[in-house]
Formats: C-alpha cells, sequence, structure tokens
C-alpha cells in the first residue's frame, strides 16, 4: 500500500457509544427511510459516512473555547478572535460571519450576480448551484474532461480547464462574469484538488478581463495537503503557507465551517473589496444576524477560531488523508470499484460499475447507499442521479458519475471502523446481483435527494 501509515495523532478521552444494530431492526429502518439514508435516524446508525459536514470531533482546546463564549448581541471578543484567524490564515482583509456555508453562498450570490450571468466554476456544487440560478446566473461548468471520468488519474484532477474558460469568456463576454466560482478541493468529483499552477493561471486570465476569484475554500486544508503531497517545489513548505499562498490567487472565498475549520455549525464569507463588503454587510443583517456574529453564538465563533489554527498541523491533516487513503486502498484490493484518484474527504464507489445489471432509471447509487446500509448499518450517500435532479424539459440528468460517496469525518472514526466499512462493501461487493433497482416513492421538486422516497423494483 502506497499510503503513509499513521495511527492516530490524538488520544479519546470522552467517548459516544454507538449502537450495534440487527438485521431485523436495519432492514425496518431503511423501508422507513423509503430507502434514502438522508431519512435514517441517527440512532439506527452505526458508522455514519453520510457526510464530514458538522460531524467533526472538536479538541479539548475548542471545547474549553466554548466556556468562553461572549454572547453579547454586538460586537462579542470571540468574533474579533474568528475575524483575526480569517484574516491571518487566509489573508482576507473583510469577514463577514455565517449561520454556515450556504449562507454566505446565498449572500455572495446576491450581491455579485445579475439576471442573465454566467458563474464558471470546476464542477457543480449543489447548494452553491442552486443560489447562483436563485440570483439569476446560469453555472458552467469549466472543469477538466478526466474529472468527469472516473477512472482517469490526474495528481490534480480538480483543475479549471483554461480553455474551456476563455470559451465561455469569448462566448458570453467578461461583462456577464462577476466571478469565476473556485472549489478546493472539489466535492462532487471525489474530493479532488486544484494545483497552485491553475490557481495562478486562473487568476491571470480573470485579472486580464476584470473578473473576479471567488473560492469555496470549503475544504481547502486538504487541498493544501495535496499541493504539499504532490506539486513540484512546495515539499518544504508548511500547510499554512500553502493555503495563503492559494488564497492569494483569489479576490475572496465562502467557508462552511462545518468541514475543515472542524466545528459542528458556522461560516463565513470573507473578500478584499470594501464595497463588496459593504454590501454583504447589508445582506447578512436580513439573513443571519449582525456582522459580528451572523447567525453563530460566540461559543461557536470561538471554537472556529481554534479550530482553523488546529486544522493547519501537519500530523492532523496528513492523518486525516491518509485514513480516507487507507480505506480506498483496502476497497480496491477487494475489487470495489471506486472514483480515482482517492480524494481528501471521501471515497467514492463507482455505483454504475458495481451494480453494471442496473440501468441508471433504476438509481443504482441509490440502490448501493441502501443495501450498504441494510448489510452493515454503515450510512452513506448517493452522489448520482437522484443528487443531480432533472433539467428544465423534466427529464433525469445523468451525471457521468453515478457513485456513492463514504465521507470520513474528522477525527471521529479509527482504522479499526474503516476496517468493518471496506469489509461490508466487498461481501456486498461479492453478491452485487442480488441487489435490486429503486424508482421512486415521492419526488420532491428541488434537492430532491434530501427527501425523496423510493421502493424496490422487485
Ligand atoms: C463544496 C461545498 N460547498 C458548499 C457547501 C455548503 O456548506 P454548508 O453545508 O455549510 O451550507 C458544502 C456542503 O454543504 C460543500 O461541500
Ligand atoms: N456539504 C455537505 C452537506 C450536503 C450534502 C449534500 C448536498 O447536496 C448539500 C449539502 C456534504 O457535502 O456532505
Amino acid at each position: 500500500m502506497s499510503r503513509e501509515f499513521q495511527a492516530e495523532p490524538f488520544r479519546i478521552k470522552t467517548v459516544e457509544p454507538i449502537k450495534m444494530t440487527t438485521k431485523e431492526e436495519r432492514e425496518e429502518a431503511i423501508q422507513k427511510a423509503g430507502f434514502n439514508t438522508f431519512l435514517l435516524d441517527s440512532k439506527d446508525v452505526y458508522i455514519d459516512l453520510l457526510t464530514d459536514s458538522g460531524t467533526n470531533a472538536m479538541s479539548d482546546y475548542q471545547w474549553a473555547g466554548l466556556m468562553m463564549g461572549d454572547e453579547a448581541y454586538a460586537g462579542s471578543k470571540n468574533w474579533y478572535n474568528l475575524e483575526k484567524a480569517v484574516q491571518e490564515c487566509f489573508g482576507f482583509e473583510y469577514v463577514v460571519p455565517t449561520h454556515q456555508g450556504r449562507g454566505a453562498e446565498n449572500i455572495l450570490s446576491q450581491i455579485m450576480i445579475k439576471e442573465g450571468d454566467y458563474i464558471p466554476g470546476n464542477m457543480y456544487f449543489t447548494t452553491t448551484k442552486a443560489h447562483q440560478e436563485f440570483a439569476g446566473g446560469t453555472f458552467r461548468d469549466v472543469i477538466i474532461d478526466k474529472a468527469h471520468d472516473s477512472q482517469a488519474e490526474h495528481p490534480f484532477k480538480g483543475n479549471v480547464d483554461l480553455e474551456k474558460y476563455q470559451a465561455l469568456i469569448d462566448e458570453v463576454g467578461p461583462e456577464r462574469i462577476p466571478y469565476i466560482c473556485v472549489a478546493v478541493t472539489v466535492n462532487m468529483a471525489g474530493g479532488q484538488p486544484v494545483s497552485m499552477e491553475n490557481l495562478r493561471k486562473v487568476k491571470e486570465i480573470s485579472d486580464k478581463y476584470g473578473i473576479k476569484v471567488m473560492f469555496d475554500a470549503t475544504r481547502c486544508v486538504e487541498n493544501a495537503y495535496f499541493i504539499k503531497e504532490r506539486e513540484e517545489g512546495y515539499q518544504d513548505k508548511s500547510i499554512a503557507e500553502i493555503l495563503k499562498e492559494m488564497m492569494s490567487y483569489g479576490d475572496g472565498a465562502t467557508m462552511s465551517g462545518k468541514k475543515d475549520p472542524l466545528v459542528n455549525i458556522g461560516g463565513f464569507l470573507a473578500m478584499n473589496d470594501e464595497e463588496l463588503y459593504q454590501r454583504a454587510t447589508q445582506l447578512v443583517v436580513v439573513y443571519e444576524g449582525m456582522p459580528t456574529y451572523g447567525g453563530m453564538a460566540g461559543r461557536d465563533m470561538e471554537a472556529m477560531a481554534r479550530g482553523i489554527y488546529e486544522s493547519l498541523d501537519y500530523h492532523y491533516i496528513s492523518h486525516r488523508v491518509n485514513q480516507v487513503r487507507y480505506l480506498g486502498e483496502k476497497l480496491e484490493a477487494g475489487g470495489v470499484p471506486i472514483v480515482k484518484p482517492i480524494g481528501g474527504h471521501a471515497i467514492f464507489v463507482d455505483a454504475e460499475r458495481f451494480l453494471s445489471h442496473l440501468p441508471r432509471e433504476e438509481f443504482p447509487a441509490q440502490a448501493l447507499a441502501a443495501n450498504i446500509y441494510r448489510d452493515s448499518g454503515v450510512r452513506t450517500m448517493e452522489r448520482g442521479t437522484v443528487s443531480a435532479g432533472r433539467d428544465k424539459d423534466g427529464n433525469n440528468i445523468f451525471p457521468k458519475l453515478e457513485t456513492v460517496r463514504l465521507t470520513i469525518p474528522r477525527r471521529v472514526y479509527t482504522y479499526a471502523h474503516m476496517d468493518v466499512v471496506a469489509d461490508s462493501i466487498i461481501n456486498l461487493y461479492e453478491n452485487r446481483e442480488k441487489i435490486k433497482g429503486l424508482r421512486f416513492a415521492y419526488e420532491p421538486p428541488v434537492l430532491r435527494f434530501f427527501t425523496a422516497k423510493f421502493e424496490e423494483i422487485k
């Protein structure tokens, strides 16, 4: 195995018991949830790999910070600590706190996008695209082609395709592109990173046309780790230095504090332009709260300020990425088809190849996620046709990737948990022809994957 084995760089001083379920209990739970893992109750889940969002384990130092919460309505001490952490670690001058990432996406979209604008991005993310569309914009995918091929190897599979970006500028004109949204890493592509060289070039092109570069910095520390590991000239730089350089190629960022900043709730929007900041503060008071709390309690801001610094520790981030890799390599060794290379926050199982007997219309990834739960109580998430939704004519969109995501929460599970997950999925793979397809029993009109229900096709 190529991974660098590292036992956990922490010891455990508080534990949360988890329930071991029986086969019968799991069968009842998955039927009740309409074969949608989002609708399972947490109490019925053994190992929860639904998401890495808000599921982080905080350190003793962060928990201690909760006791330092200054719950003043305005001007909380904790806000200034958070603002300083963002300024120091990301390098942006102005910070707007929000309740989570999509709060920042909402404000950014509203202050920057006009009806008829185009927003290029390195693959879509559900909430980001929804906010861009609500604000009257159209998302355009400008990620490199390889990102849509689950087997294509590329060290920076999240890179922006500069020719696609240039072609969009030529097609619609730079005045209709307020900004390019660059995600570091790219969630939907499998947690794939973007190289520093690519970021530099995106900035160059954007500056030439007066287009702003806004990062989706949600998993930026994972991206920094990959740059250190894979890009010439960065091996001897610290994660903090790499992150700061990455962010220097942008004009601002949205952030979900629920991922890399190591907390359970929170987010922010950051930028360098004062005028934009002023417009953002006009909206933050409408949607989130005062510009000194933005929907977060003082204690939550303190925990995030501390989490941001902790996330830059090399041993922490190296363990995290290598734990994900351990699970991926174990699955591969068992013959399970996964998206390659292995990304930063999750393993994406290629459900189309796993369940090659099921047509896309029968939602193989949804069926696989439901059956992983049935087998072992491990909860995962569909990232394929159900997530992609329908086009304007009402037809299902069939994205190139039909995957099940095994998302690893930060600092929560051990290598032994990873072994249980791998054994269950390898066992299912060996019995894959028994898995049946699904059809909708209930389909909501937007973001359908969260609340849809299904039934098995007998
Ligand atoms: C890449 C990416 N961007 C934005 C968001 C939105 O963040 P939040 O869940 O905090 O609203 C998420 C997760 O939802 C994400 O994974
Ligand atoms: N961002 C989180 C939570 C989330 C999940 C699915 C979504 O489509 C939107 C948000 C994640 O990627 O896991």
